[in-house]
């Protein structure tokens, strides 16, 4: 069976012939949270914008299941590719909380009862039942930012974009979009992250996109991706913090597979405990 989403030579040449994709072939399956990384200016946006018609292909094809996006309209395709973007203030309009998450659910035309039990559902995953009557412009930067990621939500689309989910997050709201990753990829959706959030990648441990100059520079977990540092030099990227400490320490006999805080603090152990029962042994 092919990949829900499938993005075939897709070259997208903006007015003023600046090419910002070239032939980028992808497959993205079910249960995938692929992070798409690179360089500002690299095709990062331009890239995801195909996948619910907000930009249309110059060459090639973006397919959503059996959907060609070059055929249909953002209305139609926004029910499979929930989009959220970075800035919350381009997204939330309404004057109350509880009317934005109706929004999306309205257009696509769910019926009352089914509105309600979606309403219901995210206002409990993000926690919002007492801001439910409040104007989204009147929270700060972090609940709005999930407001505009639970009415994205409530749509229930398969394939669900985030455009730099963590920027302007603070912990607890970091901590809450990584755990409803986590969750839709449970779910079987598919997540896809626009991000220069390094830490928010490793610790997701998820597949990584990098784009450079409009070409796909690399594909495959991050793990492994983040190993190459000639490719990581030509996208102008860092890895995670702890993967260059652990690099730094294979000296001391620190493995350098790890990628978060926590696979370090294991390692660090191992290492520590190792070093024991070799003093044991001498003494
Ligand atoms: N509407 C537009 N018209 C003309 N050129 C554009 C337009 N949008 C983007 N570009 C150009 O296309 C290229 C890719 O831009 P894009 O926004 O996709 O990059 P990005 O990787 O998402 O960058 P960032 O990390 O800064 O958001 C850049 O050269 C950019 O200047």
């Amino acid at each position: 069976m092919s990949a829900f989403l499938r993005v075939e030579n897709l070259t997208h040449i903006y007015p003023g012939k600046i090419k910002a994709l070239e032939s980028i072939n992808l497959e993205i399956g079910e249960g995938e949270v692929v992070a798409v990384l690179g360089r500002n200016g690299s095709g990062k946006t331009t890239l995801v914008k195909h996948f619910n018609g907000l930009l249309k292909p110059t060459k090639g094809n973006v397919w959503i299941g059996d959907m060609n996006a070059k055929k249909h309209s953002v209305a139609k395709l926004s029910a499979k590719v929930g989009y959220v973007f970075q800035n919350s203030n381009h997204q939330t309009f309404l004057p109350s909380v509880e009317q934005e998450l109706r929004y999306g659910c309205e257009n696509i035309g769910l019926d009352e009862e089914t509105i309600q039990e979606r309403v219901e559902r995210v206002t409990e995953l993000f926690q919002l039942e007492d801001i439910l009557e409040t104007n989204p412009f009147d929270l700060n930067s972090t609940q709005r930012k999930e407001v505009g990621m639970a009415s994205i939500l409530a749509i229930e689309p398969k394939v669900i974009v985030l455009d730099e989910p963590t920027t302007g997050q603070d912990h607890a709201g970091s901590e809450r979009i990584k755990e409803v990753i986590t969750m839709l990829k449970e779910q079987g959706h598919i997540v896809i992250l626009v991000t220069h959030d390094m830490q928010l990648v490793g610790e997701l441990d998820c597949r990584v996109v990098v784009i450079s100059n409009g070409k796909k520079l690399a594909d495959g977990a991050a793990r492994e991706v983040f190993k190459d540092k000639a490719m990581l030099k030509e996208a102008s990227l860092e890895p995670p913090q702890v993967m260059t400490l652990a690099e730094q320490l294979t000296s001391f006999g620190v493995n350098d597979h790890v990628l978060t805080v926590e696979e370090m603090i294991k390692e660090y152990k191992r290492v520590k405990k190792l070093d024991i029962n070799k003093q044991l042994q001498t003494s």
